[in-house]
């Protein structure tokens, strides 16, 4: 497995603070791999040395075979980033401004086919300042992945989007993903990160808490399953259990059948990860 990121003993501090605080990191080449963590816990600074933007303070940093503090234009060509909105480009319309981009590159995608594939059909011509918040994302989206790049950082694509925008969009890195593109992503939607990352790692005050495959992070498959149910004369019940088959068969025979209320859950990510970086769930 050869690898597209390779990170090893990250350092950035600003002033006083330190926001990464000695960071190890390994995607491969085809991989999905989302950095969560909370507000403020480094992804952005980490995300951007990878992408050529901040400098380092301390550590040894290789993308695609490359050091991006070298920032080699060839090298640069073979990335895609979806950057924050900017209003550069307010008076282009959506297909004005994606022709403009892909001549940035030497083997851009076809601009119709991303237009499409990033829902921006309706809205070719309108004017970029003309947007909604969401179509403006898709936008940013589109202008990342015209240059058809080998690596695509995507941080916190999808927010404004709404549920259907963002099954079209999951759909759409499915599709960049099963065609060989790795993709680094950032996200504060657990269930983002569980549809479309191979592993994750949560990062918590500059430092990675765990890298996991989203089933086994904070020993995920391994917690027990709560069972709840209704007692018509004690009111909601709950019990944590390893054997939840065993549990609901008892109760079935407690109750001679139907069990009122039955639930049976798994902790979700979303559960797993608050517990991980110290919030209850
Ligand atoms: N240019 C800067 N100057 C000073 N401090 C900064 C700068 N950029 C980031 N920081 C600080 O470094 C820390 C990490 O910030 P960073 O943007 O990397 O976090 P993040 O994990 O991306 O957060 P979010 O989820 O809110 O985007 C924060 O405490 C932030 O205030």
């Amino acid at each position: 497995m050869s690898a597209a990121i390779t990170v090893r003993g990250l350092e950035k501090s600003y002033a006083e603070h330190r926001a990464v605080g000695g960071i190890d990191l390994d995607v491969a080449r085809g991989e999905v791999f989302a950095l969560l963590g909370p507000n403020g816990a480094g992804k952005t600074t980490t995300v951007e040395i990878l992408e050529g933007y901040r400098s380092r303070d301390a550590g040894e940093v290789s993308v695609l075979g490359a050091d991006p503090a070298d920032n080699a234009l060839a090298w640069r060509r073979r990335i895609g980033i979806v950057l924050q909105s900017s209003d550069d480009f307010a008076d282009l319309t959506v297909e004005e401004t994606v022709r403009h981009f892909a001549h940035y590159f030497p083997a851009p995608r076809d601009v119709d086919e991303v237009i499409e594939a990033t829902g921006l059909a309706e809205k070719r011509t309108a004017r970029t300042r003309a947007l909604s918040g969401g179509q403006r994302r898709r936008l940013d989206v589109a202008l990342g992945i015209i240059g058809d790049p080998e690596l695509l950082f995507l941080d916190e694509p999808t927010t404004g989007f709404d549920p259907e925008a963002r099954r079209q969009f999951w759909t759409l890195i499915e599709s960049l993903a099963s065609a060989g593109t790795t993709i680094l992503l950032t996200t504060h939607y657990l269930d983002e990160a569980e549809h479309l990352a191979e592993r994750v790692a949560v990062i918590a005050s500059g430092r990675i808490v765990e890298v996991a495959t989203p089933t086994t992070l904070g020993g995920r498959d391994r917690a027990p399953a709560r069972v709840t149910w209704l007692d018509p004369q004690n009111g909601p019940q709950r019990l944590d259990s390893h054997s939840p088959t065993k549990t609901v068969q008892e109760l079935a025979g407690r109750f001679g059948g139907e069990v009122p209320g039955l639930t049976v859950t798994r902790p979700t990510l979303e559960d797993t990860y608050l517990q991980m970086i110290g919030q209850p769930a």
